[in-house]
């Protein structure tokens, strides 16, 4: 498995704490950045891990600001990509098992870092139910062809 990271300066001290996990786990990933707690912006990281998972070369994306909405907002406008912001175990799953979800949105300023690690592990050893969530997401991919052309 092999994952795509990123993050804005108000989430940065967050991925830090999921990469060292990821590090305990064996997992590799790929950071995309930012590199440091500087003020950037947040949808030149969401774009960069969303188009990296889109191309297909990573199995799924964690991206992390200070609340996890405005980087998941910025990843969801790149075609194929959803992203989903969670704060707690059940919804993690849940996104993995029946949206597909292939990224996770984290927010720093909101969820503490235990929480966050529990967030990851239960995204991540999640599977996708197919079935009738399948033609639910086939019914997103319609969205957005209809919209982004
Ligand atoms: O985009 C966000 C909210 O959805 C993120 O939390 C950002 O990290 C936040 O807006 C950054 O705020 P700052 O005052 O520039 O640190």
């Amino acid at each position: 498995m092999k994952i795509a990271l990123g993050c804005d300066h108000g989430g940065y001290n967050l991925k830090k704490v999921i990469m060292e996990h990821l590090e305990k786990k064996g997992i590799d990933y790929k950071d995309f950045g930012c590199y440091d707690t500087s003020s950037c912006d947040y949808p030149d990281y969401g774009l960069s891990v969303a188009e990296a998972v889109a191309s297909g070369e990573f199995d799924c994306g964690i991206i992390v600001c200070g609340t996890g909405i405005g980087i998941s907002i910025a990843a969801n406008k790149v075609p194929g990509i959803r992203a989903a912001h969670v704060t707690d175990t059940f919804s993690a799953r849940a996104t993995k098992q029946h949206n597909n979800a292939n990224i996770i949105a984290l927010g720093e300023r909101v969820t503490g870092p235990g929480l966050a690690i529990d967030i990851v592990d239960a995204y991540l050893s999640a599977s996708f139910e197919g079935g009738r969530h399948q033609n639910r997401i086939d019914k997103i991919s319609e969205i957005e062809k209809k919209y982004c052309k």
